[in-house]
């Protein structure tokens, strides 16, 4: 695997045919799968039984996205499909570390996700407990939207305490991922991407995730 992992969102993708969606994304590092409950966000995805059948067609492993209330009591059963990450909201959740350990014991690497209106210093104590943060560069809910630049400052704040812990944890960011920023967001040192519509609106997807990754390694060389 590369530096730079691309992780294209489903979100983008036609919901009826996922079998051959995904087949037209097979070189990217994960498939990002965003979960939503019309209650965390004002938006309703697909639930638990199309996870479990998505786990059975991928080509790659799949990084869940969990926008979802009640995550206490749901995010186990994601982790329980064979999930390779699951990464849910430190908002939802009465004790991320609680909750983080647990989703590790069944077997997937546990991701903390925050809004863009969240601090990050209250996850930055904690980040070992974690294999991924998720800082979201959009407020959850919906794809296509512009990138926050004000929540990149969170991500140059994250790199700096993973790097000076010497953590073995990965920053990705999510929402107005494209090859207009992606480069100048890894330089500032995420290193793992979510995009939707920049991979799915594209002509040809294979290349444009080639691309993206091409960008954001260009950006990790740049980092000092
Ligand atoms: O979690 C979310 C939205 O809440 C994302 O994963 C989006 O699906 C990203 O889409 P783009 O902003 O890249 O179009
Ligand atoms: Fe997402």
């Amino acid at each position: 695997m590369s530096r730079a992992r691309i992780n294209p969102s489903i979100l983008s993708a036609d919901f009826a045919n996922f079998e051959s969606e995904f087949a037209t994304i097979a070189n990217s590092d994960l498939i990002h799968v965003d979960v939503m409950d019309n209650n965390f966000v004002p938006n309703l995805t697909f639930g638990l039984p199309m996870v479990q059948r998505m786990q059975q067609i991928t080509p790659k492993p799949l990084d869940i996205h969990l926008m979802i209330a009640n995550v206490d009591k749901w995010a186990a059963g994601y982790a329980e499909t064979g999930a390779f990450s699951v990464t849910f909201h430190a908002e939802a959740s009465d004790n991320p570390v609680q909750l983080a350990r647990k989703i590790r014991a069944i077997g997937a690497r546990a991701g903390v996700a925050i809004k863009p209106g969240t601090n990050v210093e209250g996850v930055l104590d904690d980040l070992s407990e974690f294999d991924q943060l998720l800082v979201m560069t959009v407020e959850p809910g919906f794809g296509g939207q512009a990138l926050i630049e004000d929540t990149l400052t969170k991500v140059s704040a994250a790199r700096r305490r993973i790097d000076q812990d010497k953590l073995d944890v990965w920053l990705q960011v999510d929402g107005g991922i494209d090859e207009t920023n992606i480069q100048r967001v890894a330089e500032l040192g995420a290193d793992t991407f979510v995009a939707g519509s920049a991979v799915f609106k594209s002509q040809d997807r294979a290349k444009q995730i080639q691309n993206l990754r091409d960008l954001a390694e260009i950006g990790i060389s740049h980092r000092h």
